[in-house]
């Protein structure tokens, strides 16, 4: 039985129970229509090539299908869940992500949006805690809860960091974060960094009667991830922290299955997403790195400021939403929004968000007048005022931190 590219195109396709369904949006490249570039995209991401086939055995049944063709240039592709390795990541992204994205039949392709079939869910693990962290690990029941990164990102010493983490939690910070290009460098060097952090912890901890915990940046060579998530357990740390897009899929796989026994949660950075994500009419988009990374494991994972800070966002409403809606029992994953946030546009941001996110600020906390202490009450007064639904300005009133962060940064987004 042949195959070639327009056995590919079934316009009138049912998809099953089991098939993954991607959503894609594509620009057909030369002298091609929107079904034969959508046969092309369902061919060469899952069994087909340029040339007709005709292989002894039927192979149809790993082939995908292209159906829901529409003008404005989306296609949906079904994959049957028998095309894919269980659990494996890698596997995956390299057929609905792969060849694809580098095709002449395509102008332009982006990956949108997946619907994953249990039959794929169950081969990954998800989330070890999800939005349980932040009640059974941390005490921010009632209140979004705040992290903090010490600026500048990369430069200061231990001890220089290990004192922010100390002064921005007996502010009212609940975690201390290291910087996504911070890892086991000569300045800071990652086990003295774990150890003198964690020190201040458990003294800020027993001087504020508040749970502090410390997300440790891990990232680096899997194995050595592995060894510095286990030498953060070790010390008694809760968190490790890692740079999911640079790290690759298959490293953070590796790393949630040795978390499940240090009993540790996994924050991800997704520095490098935007060159997947950030033009709109290719790549592959937040709202699918985000559905990877729930899969892969993760507790949190940064979505953006709904537009508020410095970065661009593409859909922080949209992901943190599908990051807490069912996943075929999968725990949900905690947002977190940063970059460019103070105390003045929090309110804005949590409208958009909701509370039950993380909220981190670097800038917003180390760059006020009166320093660390003063930039950590000033956070924290402005998340209790939205709790406690009361303004800013009235809020101000009793925190003179907030006062002096709002006269600094007012209500404006950082450029
Ligand atoms: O290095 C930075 O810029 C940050 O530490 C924020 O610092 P500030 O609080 O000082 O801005 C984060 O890495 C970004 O928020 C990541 O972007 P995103 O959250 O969009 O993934
Ligand atoms: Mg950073």
């Amino acid at each position: 039985m042949g195959i070639a590219y327009e056995d590919f195109l079934d316009e009138s396709y049912e998809p099953a129970a089991d098939d993954l369904v991607c959503e894609f949006h594509i620009q057909p490249g030369q002298g091609l229509t929107m079904g034969e570039a959508a046969a092309r995209v369902a061919s060469e991401s899952s069994n087909g090539t340029w040339a007709a086939l005709s292989p002894e055995s039927d192979v149809r049944s790993y082939s995908a299908h292209a159906f829901d063709v529409a003008e404005d240039g989306s296609v949906r592709v079904a994959y049957p869940a028998a095309l894919f390795e269980a659990g494996s990541m890698p596997q995956i992204l390299s057929c609905i992500a792969g060849n694809i994205m580098g095709m002449k039949a395509v102008d332009t392709i982006r990956l949108a949006d997946c619907e994953w079939p249990e039959a794929l869910t169950k081969g990954f693990p998800g989330p070890q805690y999800g939005s349980a962290v932040l009640t059974e690990i941390l005490e921010a029941e009632d209140r979004p809860a705040l992290a903090t990164v010490p600026k500048p990102k990369v430069g200061l010493s231990t001890e220089e960091h290990a004192q922010i983490g100390y002064d921005a939690w007996v502010g009212g910070v609940d975690l201390l974060k290291d910087d996504e290009n911070l890892t086991d460098q000569n300045f800071n060097p990652f086990e003295e960094r774990v150890t003198q952090s964690l020190e201040m912890r458990d003294r800020a901890e027993s001087e504020t009667g508040e749970k502090k915990d410390y997300l440790v940046n891990v990232t680096a060579e899997t194995d050595e991830m592995v060894r510095r998530a286990e030498y953060v357990a070790d010390h008694g740390g809760r968190f490790v922290m890692v740079d999911v897009v640079t790290a690759g899929w298959a490293a953070v796989q590796t790393v949630r299955r040795r978390t499940e026994d240090l009993d540790v949660a996994i924050h991800a950075h997704r520095a490098m997403h935007a060159a997947f994500d950030r033009l709109p009419q290719h790549g592959v988009s937040m709202r699918v790195l985000a559905q990877v990374s729930r899969l892969c494991g993760v507790d949190h994972l940064h979505t953006g400021t709904a537009g508020f800070g410095k970065l661009e966002n593409e859909d922080t409403v949209g992901i943190n939403e599908w990051l807490r809606s069912d996943l075929h029992g999968l725990r949900d994953v905690v947002p977190v929004t940063s970059g460019g946030l103070h105390p003045g546009i929090v309110d804005s941001v949590l409208d958009a968000t909701g509370d039950r996110v993380i909220v981190q600020a670097g800038g917003g906390i180390h760059g006020h007048p009166d320093g660390t202490e003063a930039g950590a009450r000033a956070l924290r007064a402005a998340v209790e005022a939205y709790g406690e639904g009361v303004s800013l300005e009235t809020k101000a009133e009793t925190s003179p931190a907030l006062a002096v962060a709002l006269e600094k940064w007012g209500r404006d987004s950082p450029r």
